[in-house]
């Protein structure tokens, strides 16, 4: 006889759990299922059985030690539908994610990373000058940080036009990610006949030319022997190797892993910043802190390096709350278990898809005490140094496994550097609205795939 299901809602004749899955703010939803149920939650949606996982422990468990299994994809109806099809970590387990995997991760690897530093510190230092300037689009400012970054390094994009169109195609293609990657925001992902009246299909051109456009500029200059260094064109290089011409599976790979890269590393970095943002204005005491820090390893003549990011331990500690108080992802993106399983006696059948809320694993009041409160302190420990015993966000906000994000180091350094130089220069605080009223901030992500905060600031600059 079979093993029960692990426990969830109760289930409806026919539709199962159809009705109760959220379509807004799921992993509020999740984190009462769990606390009702357990950390291991079945939700049961006709033609797509459905796994919450509200624990770490269980994450671990079945993630991480077991991810052999728990390391597939679902198919995402809607982010094929409009065409991101081809990013990696949309793909299943299969040869050909690990071919895009491996190859990715040989390009953003920490060793590979020393490379882009220059690049990194250039982009932040333009970002500062450019706050200065004009402070009233300072959301522009950040929001293009690490999409002007990573285009330099992925593309080697060269100058502010060519940057800005590739920028704005990035946005709106990126637009799919953050509507459509919701679980449950789309009844498509589970009623495979309402697919035909797809939401997602008007994105499909814009995201074909986000991986095909700065790929081909790549190619028109190898052609003309004036590219610059580049990801892409090592990719090219790479893989064609003696021969004049990628083949058409090179083509594929080559593309993949460098669209790949773009698509995912903009609107989650620039998510982290607008929320480090949003908690300096809210959170003075510790802006001052961080200000003290940098003040005594920087001092006030220079602007904060890489060489002094080890030092750096509160805004260290700042990055980690910021992870934490308001996750990017807060409900990661699904896995799938390739196999039948059992956990814990409970029967876990192939195929179900497996959704780990990071956001309740970051609010847990147990690994996190006051969770809604944004304190860098809980990181640091009697030494002045971050304490091993506080569960660090990132083993949680990257997500798990073989799936675990594949840009976390270069996301750290980005942001590490980035927070150090912006609590060096400037003091942020709320703004004013359009009628001159102050703006109440919150702690409160949106609704998205990727949480935004929902305002922003103009800061002021502390150097003179
Ligand atoms: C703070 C910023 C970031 C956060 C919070 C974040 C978070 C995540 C999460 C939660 C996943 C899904 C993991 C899973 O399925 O278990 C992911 C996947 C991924 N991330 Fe990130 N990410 C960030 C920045 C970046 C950057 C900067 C890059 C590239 C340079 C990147 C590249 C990727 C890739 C390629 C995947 C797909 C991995 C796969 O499916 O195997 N991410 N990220």
């Amino acid at each position: 006889r079979r093993l029960p299901l692990p426990p969830g809602p109760r289930r409806r004749w026919l539709i199962g759990n159809l009705l109760d899955f959220p379509t807004s703010r799921p992993c509020i939803t999740f984190r009462d299922w769990c606390r009702e149920y357990g950390g291991l939650v079945f939700v049961d949606i006709p033609f797509k059985p459905v796994l919450i996982i509200g624990s770490f422990q269980v994450a671990k468990d079945l993630l991480d030690a077991r991810s052999n299994i728990y390391s597939d994809r679902p198919y995402f109806a809607m982010m094929d539908l409009a065409n991101w099809g081809w990013a990696f970590s949309m793909m299943a387990y299969t040869p050909s994610f690990r071919a895009h995997r491996r190859l990715f991760i040989e390009h953003f690897n920490r060793t590979a990373m020393q490379k882009y530093r220059s690049i990194q510190l250039q982009e932040t230092h333009a970002v500062l000058v450019r706050l200065l300037h004009t402070p009233d689009m300072a959301r522009q400012h950040l929001r293009t940080l690490p999409a002007s970054t990573i285009m330099r390094i992925v593309y080697g994009a060269r100058n502010a036009s060519q940057m800005n169109e590739y920028i704005d195609i990035a946005e709106q293609a990126m637009d799919a990610v953050r509507k459509l990657l919701v679980p449950g925001a789309f009844l498509a992902e589970f009623i495979p006949f309402l697919r035909h009246f797809p939401p997602g299909c008007r994105y499909r051109p814009i995201v074909q030319r986000l991986r095909d456009q700065p790929f081909e500029e790549v190619q028109r200059t190898m052609a003309e022997g004036k590219a610059m260094p580049s990801v892409a064109y090592s990719l090219i290089r790479q893989l064609q190797g003696e021969n004049e011409n990628l083949t058409a599976e090179q083509d594929y790979l080559a593309r993949g892993v460098a669209g790949g890269a773009y698509g995912a590393a903009s609107d989650t970095t620039t998510a982290v910043t607008e929320v480090f943002v949003v908690a300096m204005a809210m959170y003075p005491d510790v802006q001052r802190k961080a200000q003290a820090e940098l003040d005594r390893i920087v001092g006030p003549s220079r602007l904060p390096d890489f060489g002094d990011l080890e030092s750096l331990v509160y805004i260290r500690a700042i990055m980690l709350e910021s992870l934490r108080w308001i996750p990017t992802i807060p409900t990661c993106v699904p896995h799938a278990v390739s196999v039948d399983d059992v956990y814990e006696g409970y029967f876990i059948p192939k195929g179900t898809l497996v959704i780990p809320n990071i956001w309740a694993m970051l609010h847990n009041p147990e690994d996190y005490p006051g969770p809604e409160t944004f304190k860098p302190e809980r990181f640091i420990n009697k030494e002045g140094k971050i304490d091993p015993s506080v569960r660090d966000p990132t083993t949680i906000a990257f997500g798990f496994g073989r799936r675990m994000c594949a840009g976390l180091d270069f996301a750290a350094t980005t942001l590490h550097i980035l927070l150090a130089s912006m609590l060096h220069v400037y003091d942020m605080k709320p703004g004013v609205d359009e009628r001159g009223q102050p703006v109440i901030l919150s702690g409160e992500g949106s609704d998205e795939a990727i949480s935004y905060v929902p305002y922003f600031f103009p800061g002021e600059s502390r150097r003179k």
